[in-house]
């Protein structure tokens, strides 16, 4: 397990809300603002990576939730860091972790991915840069997904770090890409360019700069100006119950699952030699 591999805004605002956690008072996570047609940018901005920490995971959450109570027309999900989207989850998270604060942060996995797939709002991404593993996850969850050419790279490298996927996870992927697609991305771990990841429909266009990503999640969220918002809300549901059911059915399995991957001993050395080879990484660049 986790074997070691090189791994490698303008928006006329009507309403600007920042959250603040308790945990960071002093910075917030997620900048949040709402233009003043309805569509709202959740901009993660935990630096320097946007790894996703049980706050980051929560305060994502408890901002679609925001935007679904104040009718929104969508919201796009993007982010502050330059060429990273996010690093997927925070590998200190699972590092040797406590266990009260490891099942919370699965909890505010489940909660993320489950809010995300279920929002009545229209939900998309604008993916510039890097969206490896846990990132690729969330972005799955959501309606739709722009992604930028050049070296962002998108993809589940679970089997790469000797992780077989979770089924959630790889139903997740086979509703957006298919069987045979999800099969080889699994598989394989390969980390899509934007190109190859439209090819796939992994994403579903490819912008030039992430201000065009911007620009093409807002204008898939127009589509829907023609379109009552509860009666596209039931159809996106009604079509989606089916996984929605299927993980709240099984939400205790996926918890001791993912608990018995981390506690691992095995897991844990593999992560050992993983972190480092990402320190390492930066002291070899810096010589
Ligand atoms: C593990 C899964 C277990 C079980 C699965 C069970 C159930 C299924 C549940 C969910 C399914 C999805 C699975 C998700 C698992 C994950 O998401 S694990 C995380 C996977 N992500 C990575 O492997 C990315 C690792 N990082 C990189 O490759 C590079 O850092 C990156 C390309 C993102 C950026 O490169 P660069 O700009 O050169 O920056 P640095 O490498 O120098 O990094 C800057 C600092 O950030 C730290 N860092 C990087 N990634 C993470 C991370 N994911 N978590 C925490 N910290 C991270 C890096 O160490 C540097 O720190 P430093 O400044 O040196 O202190």
């Amino acid at each position: 397990m986790f074997h070691l591999r090189k791994v490698s805004r303008d928006v006329a605002r009507v309403a600007v809300k920042t959250r603040r956690l308790s945990s960071a008072p002093e910075r917030s996570l997620v900048d949040l603002s709402v233009d003043k047609e309805g569509i709202a940018i959740v901009q993660m901005q935990r630096a320097p990576v946007n790894s996703l920490n049980i706050e980051l995971m929560r305060t994502i959450c408890d901002s679609v939730s925001d935007l679904e109570k104040d009718k929104c027309k969508g919201m796009i999900l993007t982010s502050a860091s330059p060429n990273i989207f996010s690093a997927g989850m925070d590998l200190m998270e699972l590092h040797n972790p406590d266990m009260k604060r490891l099942e919370e942060f699965s909890k505010s996995m489940f909660d993320l991915v489950l809010k995300l797939f279920g929002s009545k709002i229209v939900t998309t991404a604008a993916i510039d840069g890097y969206s490896g593993a846990g990132a690729c996850v969330v972005a799955l969850a959501l309606d739709y997904r722009s992604m930028t050419a050049g070296k962002a790279r998108i993809g589940l490298n679970d089997t790469a770090v000797g992780i077989p996927p979770a089924k959630w996870v790889a139903d997740l992927m086979t509703r957006t890409m298919g069987q045979r697609n999800t099969e080889l991305a699994l598989t394989s771990s390969f980390m899509f360019p934007a190109e190859r990841a439209l090819q796939v429909g992994l994403v579903d266009e490819v912008a030039k700069d992430k201000e065009d990503a911007v620009e093409r999640c807002k204008k898939f969220i127009k589509l829907y100006d023609n379109i009552l918002p509860a009666v596209r809300t039931h159809t996106k549901l009604s079509l989606r119950q089916d996984f929605i059911v299927e993980f709240e059915k099984n939400r205790e399995q996926y918890l001791k699952d993912f608990m018995n991957t981390i506690t691992n001993p095995a897991f844990q050395n593999g992560l050992d030699i993983y972190i480092s080879s990402l320190k390492q990484k930066k002291v070899k660049a810096a010589a």
